[in-house]
């Protein structure tokens, strides 16, 4: 039994706090207001290499290379913007390069050539107990479609996505409004909820 599942049994004692892991500001500014006091965590800021493949191995590879680095219990995220004309492209890790080369624009370009501008916002955290445990991975996925940009340009590709059902972009909404309904806040109920099934008890340092 690996310790994941002896803690969903036991209610396990762990003698470290987790870090949430990341090198982007914007999504620790996120994670800290939907999980509120609900996971106390702290973060660290690494640069961990942006791996290619699907997002949940990206992800749980992520967690491996940082409960190495932390020697502790760590929560990491990938996030990704799926295309569904493109077959799931940008995906991951490319939204940070391709955003960086051919902006907004070019990423509306991209679908140009298709009638169909639907895509989805992907999250995949992955919480690793430490250096020898197997990574567990919980996904969020928000539906929307891809637009023209509107609204503030501070975080990523935010600008020009439309959740379905909405009418404004996750730029335009208030914080509050994207963190009921996104991809991230989707992924981290579900880390909340297995935080409360196996019953972790983290102490501080
Ligand atoms: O408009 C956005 N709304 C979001 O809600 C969102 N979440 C992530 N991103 C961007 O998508 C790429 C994924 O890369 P990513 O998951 O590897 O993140 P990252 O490299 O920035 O940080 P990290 O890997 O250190 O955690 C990066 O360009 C992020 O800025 C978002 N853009
Ligand atoms: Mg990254």
């Amino acid at each position: 039994m690996n310790a994941a599942a002896r803690a969903a049994t036991s209610g396990l004692v762990v003698s470290r706090p987790v870090t949430f892991v990341t090198g982007n500001a914007k999504k620790l500014e996120e994670v800290r207001a939907i999980l509120g006091q609900s996971i106390p965590f702290q973060s660290l800021k690494l640069d961990l290499p942006e791996l290619q493949g699907e997002p949940e191995e990206i992800s749980k590879e992520k967690a491996r290379l940082a409960a190495i680095q932390v020697n502790g219990p760590v929560l990491v995220e990938d996030t990704c913007l799926c295309f569904n004309s493109l077959k799931g492209l940008p995906g991951t890790p490319l939204p940070l390069w391709f955003k960086f080369k051919i902006g907004h624009e070019g990423l509306n370009n991209l679908l140009m050539a298709y009638e169909d501008k639907s895509a989805y916002a992907l999250c995949a955290f992955s919480f690793a107990l430490g250096p020898n445990a197997e990574p567990i991975t919980f996904l969020g996925k928000t539906p929307g479609k891809i637009v023209n940009p509107r609204g503030p340009n501070d975080f990523g590709w935010d600008p020009i996505f439309q959740p379905d059902g909405y009418e404004q972009t996750y730029a335009e909404m208030p914080k509050g409004e994207k963190n009921k309904i996104s991809h991230r806040s989707k992924a981290l109920a579900l880390v909340k909820s297995h935080f409360v099934e196996a019953g972790y008890t983290f102490q501080s340092e």
